[in-house]
């Protein structure tokens, strides 16, 4: 008897999103992109997006940091490798790290190199304008699907003076819009706009040929992408702007710890179904 295969047949692998199905995407339905850091988040979020990012944010989010500046590849790779591993529909692309690609396209193809061999995510993405397009075009032409990332890049925080948003006057607008530009040209399959003015973000989705993905961005972006864990509430008081929160599950976290704490401090935890007794009778 033959049986028709559905949605939820896990005896086939389900075709994975490719680079070139997000590249597809340019003018169509907008991509849905989240990032992720581990496999239960990967296993939860994966039926909902298109693009699951390993974002270097998680020095940040995880980590703790006050910037992404001391993510270690090492670190992005094990985080890959859990998210990839427990994916079977979205594109994972991981986030090179601040200091593993800038210094030449031979330094970002070897450091890209493992990290699509050590993770099986099927892209990575690198932060930076006209001067990585040499670097994105060397990463392309050798099998490395590249997502550009513009506007507000956190790796340059310090050269930047802040986390602040880009575009507010003629001469940043002028380099946002080149810089997309150098992006799209140089081969990249996507590109993320982060903190940027919304009319220089829509101009920028205009003037290039391939998806751009927002945040902090535009409406009319081809995409929108946020940290999972600022819309969950998970990732402190005070987020950024452009961070709509879907759910409060730091509070739900707090009450099921306070919970715990008042069960283990009365003994009401563990219960007999927690504990290993022999059978009665
Ligand atoms: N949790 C988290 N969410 C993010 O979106 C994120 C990270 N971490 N870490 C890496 C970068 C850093 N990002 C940030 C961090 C802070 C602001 C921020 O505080 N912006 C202020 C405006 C500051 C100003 O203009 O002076 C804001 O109110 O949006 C923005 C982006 C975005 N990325
Ligand atoms: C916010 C996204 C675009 C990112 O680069 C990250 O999570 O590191
Ligand atoms: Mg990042």
């Amino acid at each position: 008897m033959s049986t028709t295969p559905t949605s939820t047949d896990r005896t086939k692998p389900a075709k994975r999103l490719t680079p070139p199905d997000i590249a597809a995407h340019k003018g169509q339905t907008p991509l849905v992109c989240l990032t992720a850091y581990s496999a239960p988040m990967a296993r939860l979020l994966d039926g909902h997006v298109d693009v699951l990012l390993v974002g270097d944010s998680l020095g940040m989010v995880v980590y703790g940091a006050d910037s992404t500046l001391a993510v270690r590849l090492d670190t992005m790779i094990d985080h890959g490798r859990a998210v990839a591993g427990a994916s079977r529909h979205a594109c994972v692309v991981v986030d090179l790290p601040f200091a593993s690609y800038q210094e030449s396209p031979q330094q970002a193809f070897r450091n890209a190199a493992r990290v699509l061999a050590e993770t099986g995510a099927a892209a990575v993405k690198l932060e930076g304008g006209s001067e990585m397009a040499e670097t994105i075009a060397f990463l392309a032409a050798r099998g490395v699907p590249v997502m550009g990332h513009v506007g507000l890049t956190p790796q340059a925080v310090n050269a930047l003076g802040g986390f602040r948003a880009r575009g507010r006057d003629a001469a940043e607008a002028d380099k946002v819009l080149a810089d997309a530009r150098a992006v799209s040209d140089a081969g990249a399959f996507a590109l993320v706009i982060e903190g940027t003015l919304e009319d220089v973000a829509r101009e920028a989705t205009r003037a290039v040929t391939i998806p751009t993905i927002g945040i902090g961005a535009a409406a009319d972006c081809d995409g929108q992408i946020l940290v999972t864990e600022d819309l969950l509430g998970l990732s402190g008081p005070r987020v950024p702007r452009f961070v709509k929160r879907y759910a409060d599950l730091g509070s739900a976290v707090e009450e099921a710890a306070a919970r715990y704490a008042t069960e283990v401090r009365s003994r009401a935890f563990p219960g007999p179904d927690q504990l290993y007794r022999k059978r009665s009778g």
